[in-house]
């Protein structure tokens, strides 16, 4: 059966009236909003602050408030005594305030009222609405890199080697306040020396995804390797004699065995670490060590199970020495059991994408690497784009001095990316997913065919991101693109480590893709096929590609850490499980102050009220629960 070429789907009429006006309409938003929302009651309302509060107070949906505990009835049906005078346990006001709408939890984060599907599989942590307030004033301290005691070479190396090519270098919110309080110089306002820290401190780092953490904790541990180094005796020792032995051999050559074979005080004993959950992130930090490394002189080293044993090995125990090394925790737990003096000097201990490495799957591990360095360490850094509350509970109970650095805007979606919802079951989809996804793609393309791209004669290509909930889903998506002519790969764990590091490289590029133009752009989908085909009935072959699109299917696996800077469309095939994958997955596009757009799915079988959720909660600006 075929679909009347005149139906149009809900995505294409949405964007029909965006391409109207250049903002999402307010209208536009309330109407998707309000047909996916479950409707207001007078709780909500309250919360979001649009009731009078005196009516408020009366309690939830106009009920009358809860008694005083004056009167001759005010202390019946009460679970606690209440005696007046009694000082409450800590603990037992900290459960009770967080437990009812009023106490201390929801003041601390009054938004969160808007939320009621969510509020059934709360995932986060919340964060307290007067921390949020102190940071950002903090934040307005600082403006330029110039006002943190950094080590000259250092701080000239983030203009040259991180950042090249900028005109303006202004460090993100997150750098503002992690860099000086690493550095343990926080009085930002004013140039100051840094002073040495408590001789082990702990560090949360948490902030939105595509914020700069990674410069956020590798500037002040880099500084932190090079003072350490110069003030370093072995270190000295090995420099002078090593000096001393070039000279002579330089004045009388001989075949006698060099120093210079010698091992380093550093060989297979790094001073910094940096864990991180995927060999891609560790191509990603690795690569970013190695500019640094070339002008302020450490030796950086990074291993992955995508690199060979014998290369590994090398690396690590290069008489060169290694002063940062960036690993998985698997790989390192393995070489830390058959080598534990690999942990034996690191002072500096990163655990990038916290909330996946304190996850039940790699907690163990991770654990047991931070227990292993423990005796040298001077700073462990967490570093988290979400603070999870199974996270925030382990990080209560195992580091509960634990310096927490939290940027104010931390587990909001950036207003900047807009969330799309498109409608399955409706025409012309009827529940077929994989159609409404192959659709949804054909109409970026054709829309970015309207535009001119970079070059005259040629067209933008637009990556996007497709994210699906199960790995054997992503194979699957993939080969129904691919016969709807588009330009489409898998990536999930069964891929080859080797390939998803060159599958990634053209969604982490910055520079724009194009593609020749040559003829007519070939439309939308039902231009060029049958887009519906009966149950058993196999789709005749596509007539023509989509030329201006590349596609990536993957699972979580591509939605942690992964800088894909130039990706603007981002789709999710599945609803995800909890705000902590939106978040993540969101967040591959629209980083460092970019335009993004997030497309959603949404089937028979899909949470319709908690997208209707986050959606309003993104365009409110406001902190998911
Ligand atoms: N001060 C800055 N000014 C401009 N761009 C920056 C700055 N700091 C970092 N960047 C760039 O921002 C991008 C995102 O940085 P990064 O990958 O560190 O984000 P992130 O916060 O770790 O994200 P995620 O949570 O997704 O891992 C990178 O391309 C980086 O080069």
């Amino acid at each position: 059966m075929l679909r009347p070429k005149t139906t149009t789907c809900l995505f294409c009429s949405f964007k029909a009236a965006r391409q109207q006006s250049q903002q999402w309409p307010a209208q536009q938003i309330a109407s998707f909003t309000t047909r996916l929302a479950p409707r207001p009651n007078r709780f909500n309302l309250a919360k979001a602050g649009r009731v009078n509060t005196s009516e408020s107070k009366q309690g939830e949906a106009g009920r009358p408030g809860r008694r005083k505990q004056d009167g001759p009835f005010g202390g019946m049906n009460l679970k606690e005594a209440n005696i007046r005078g009694m000082p409450q346990r800590a603990n037992m006001k900290r459960d009770k305030e967080g437990s009812r709408p009023g106490g201390k939890k929801m003041r601390d984060n009054p938004r969160a009222g808007g939320f009621k599907a969510l509020k059934m599989q709360r995932a986060l942590s919340p964060i307290s609405y007067n921390s949020r307030t102190r940071i950002r004033e903090q934040i307005r301290q600082v403006d330029t890199f110039d006002q943190f005691p950094l080590l000259g070479t250092v701080r000239s190396s983030i203009y040259t080697q991180a950042l090249p090519g900028m005109e303006e270098y202004t460090p993100t919110p997150v750098q503002k306040i992690a860099i000086p309080a690493l550095l343990g110089s926080e009085n930002t306002g004013r140039r100051s020396k840094a002073k040495p820290l408590e001789p082990k401190t702990e560090f949360l780092l948490a902030a939105e995804t595509g914020s700069g953490k990674t410069l956020a904790y590798l500037i002040p541990t880099i500084d932190a390797v090079k003072r350490a180094e110069e003030s370093d005796e072995e270190i000295q020792e090995y420099n002078r004699t090593l000096e001393e032995e070039r000279s002579r051999v330089k004045a009388a050559p001989s075949n006698a065995p060099s120093i210079a074979d010698m091992p380093h005080p550093t060989t297979g004993r790094p001073r910094a670490i940096i864990l991180v959950p995927t060999s891609e992130l560790v191509a990603q930090v690795g690569a970013l060590v190695k500019l640094f490394s070339h002008t302020v002189k450490i030796r950086s080293a990074m291993i992955s199970s995508s690199i060979s044993g014998q290369v590994i090995r090398k690396r690590l125990f290069s008489p060169g020495g290694i002063d940062i090394l960036v690993s998985t925790p698997h790989l390192l737990s393995s070489i830390a059991d058959s080598d534990p003096n690999i942990l034996s000097r690191v002072t500096h201990l990163i655990v990038d994408e916290a909330d996946s490495l304190l996850d039940r799957g790699f907690a163990p591990l991770t654990s047991a690497i931070i227990d292993r360095a423990t005796p040298s360490l001077q700073q462990l850094i967490l570093c988290s784009a979400t603070i999870p509350r199974s996270m925030d509970n382990y990080l209560r109970t195992r580091f509960p001095d634990i310096r927490r650095i939290v940027t104010p805007n931390l587990h909001a979606i950036p207003r900047r990316v807009q969330l799309g919802v498109v409608d399955v079951d409706r025409e012309p989809y009827r529940g077929n997913k994989n159609l409404a996804c192959a659709d949804t793609i054909w109409s970026i393309g054709k829309a970015a065919a309207e535009h001119d791209g970079p070059v005259k004669g040629q067209m933008d290509v637009k990556r996007i991101l497709v994210f699906v909930n199960e790995r054997e889903t992503t194979q699957e998506v993939t080969e129904y693109l691919v016969s709807k002519g588009i330009d489409a790969i898998a990536l999930s764990r069964d891929t080859p480590e080797q390939r998803q590091t060159e599958m990634l490289a053209s969604f982490t590029l910055a520079t724009p893709l194009t593609a020749p133009k040559e003829g007519s752009h070939p439309g939308s989908l039902s231009d060029n096929q049958p887009n519906y085909v009966a149950h058993g009935n196999t789709a005749p072959p596509v007539k023509r590609k989509l030329p201006n699109t590349k596609v990536l299917v993957t699972t979580d696996l591509g939605s942690r850490g992964i800088d894909t800077i130039a990706v603007r469309h981002v789709l999710l095939y599945d609803v995800p499980h909890s705000t902590i994958d939106f978040i993540h997955r969101l967040g591959r596009t629209g980083r460092m102050g970019r335009r993004g757009r997030g497309i959603v799915l949404v089937g028979k079988n899909d949470r319709r009220d908690v997208v209707a959720e986050v959606r309003d909660g993104m365009y409110k600006g406001q902190a998911l629960i």
